[in-house]
């Protein structure tokens, strides 16, 4: 290239770079100027809010707004709504509470979710329990549990802790730790359905809190009782048939019912019962059925929410609920875990046995259904 021609290049490189210079100073004036216009404005806002009530009046402190939003007038009346306002990302500032050892041991750990909650002036603890669900073994309790933590005012250990029959030797102190942060006005829940049956429990649960409220599935005690050997013949292959277990001398349906066999014996619910009803009144414990969570899971759902002793909202509904016809069951739509659509575990719908007419019908005449 000629030397006329290189100065000319020259000349225009050093023109563009002073233009794209140019051109990026006025977008860093234009964008400041913008957001700083946009805070002041914000800031305005909601001083005026603030101050003369607008649309949405702030009324928490510093870490827990309140907003008061004008529903209605009524008769005259001016109707408010008060909203709690929690941020739904957690903003990463550091909870004085946290750092100042101040906590008590009721208090749950310091991973971020509890920080955050504390932040916003929530204070999750861990409660002993104020219901349990205990029993009956296989009766559909596992059900009950994942459908009444769909409430948001319920919130349930996940596993069975067997505190009451197990466990009894490590403390309440075990115990509380074993159950789930709950906030205020949450109520905590267990599950352990070995508790309707073990001998100690009522009056453990009992020394506990006399208020503890009681929640008993029944189902079918026949229909139970070949659950049950279905669970346990899965875990022990070349277990003796139902049959020649339920009745005494392998007999069958023609026999004596063998009284002493777990699954039967689980089945006698009176006898259970009675120990309960030695320290608790009736009115205190809630049978949902069995079969009904299986048939209606929202209407059997609905009874339990109305129960004075829980005293929640009607919250869980149809909507909550749709039917797998693989599984043959009702499935969540979703849940605390998980947001899409699922099923109770595999070993929960099992297919059972067929187990002679002769020894259902005997069966049944020992173990009427309730
Ligand atoms: N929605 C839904 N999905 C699956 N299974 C359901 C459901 N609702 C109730 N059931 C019935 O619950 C039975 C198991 O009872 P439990 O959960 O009390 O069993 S356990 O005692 O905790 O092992 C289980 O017994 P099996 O059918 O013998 O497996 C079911 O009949």
């Amino acid at each position: 290239m000629s030397r006329r021609g290189l100065d000319f290049a020259g000349l225009v490189n050093k023109k563009s770079f002073g233009l794209t210079l140019l051109l990026f100073a006025c977008v860093l004036y234009l964008s400041y100027s913008f957001n700083s216009c946009l805070v002041a404005n914000l800031n305005k806002a909601l001083r005026q809010q603030r101050s003369h009530g607008g649309l949405l009046s702030y009324v928490g402190t510093a870490s827990t707004p309140v907003i008061r939003v004008p529903e209605s007038r009524e008769h005259g009346i001016k109707k408010e709504t008060v909203v709690r306002v929690v941020p739904l990302t957690w903003t990463g500032v550091q909870d004085p509470a946290s750092m100042n050892g101040n906590e008590t041991s009721d208090l749950v750990d310091g991973s971020p979710k509890y920080r955050f909650l504390r932040h916003q002036g929530l204070r999750p603890t861990r409660k002993l329990p104020d219901a349990l669900i205990i029993g009956v073994k296989k009766g559909g309790t596992r059900a009950l549990l994942e459908f009444i933590r769909l409430h948001p005012d319920v919130r349930a250990a996940g596993s069975e802790i067997h505190f009451f029959d197990r466990f009894h030797d490590k403390g309440f102190q075990w115990y509380r730790h074993h159950m789930p942060p709950t906030l205020e006005g949450q109520l905590t829940m267990e599950k352990t359905p070995s508790y309707f049956v073990t001998r100690e429990v009522p009056q453990r649960v009992h020394e506990m809190n006399p208020a503890t409220k009681l929640l008993v599935v029944v189902r079918d005690p026949v229909t139970r009782a070949i659950s049950d050997y279905t669970q346990v013949s899965s875990k022990k292959p070349g277990m003796l048939r139902f049959e020649e277990l339920a009745f005494l001398n392998g007999t069958g349906g023609s026999g004596l019912v063998d009284t002493s066999w777990g699954p039967v014996k689980i089945g006698v619910y009176a006898r259970h019962l009675e120990r309960w009803l030695h320290c608790f009144p009736l009115e205190q414990m809630l049978f949902v059925s069995g079969e009904r969570l299986i048939v209606d899971p929202a209407a059997e759902m609905a009874r339990v929410q109305v129960w004075d002793f829980l005293g929640l909202k009607q919250v869980i509904t149809e909507k909550h609920f749709y039917f797998n016809s693989t599984k043959g069951f009702p499935c969540l739509m979703k849940s605390e875990g998980r947001s899409t659509p699922h099923c109770l575990g595999k070993t929960k719908g099992r297919n059972h046995p067929n187990i002679d007419t002769a020894a259902v019908e005997r069966l049944r005449e020992f173990l009427p259904p309730i």
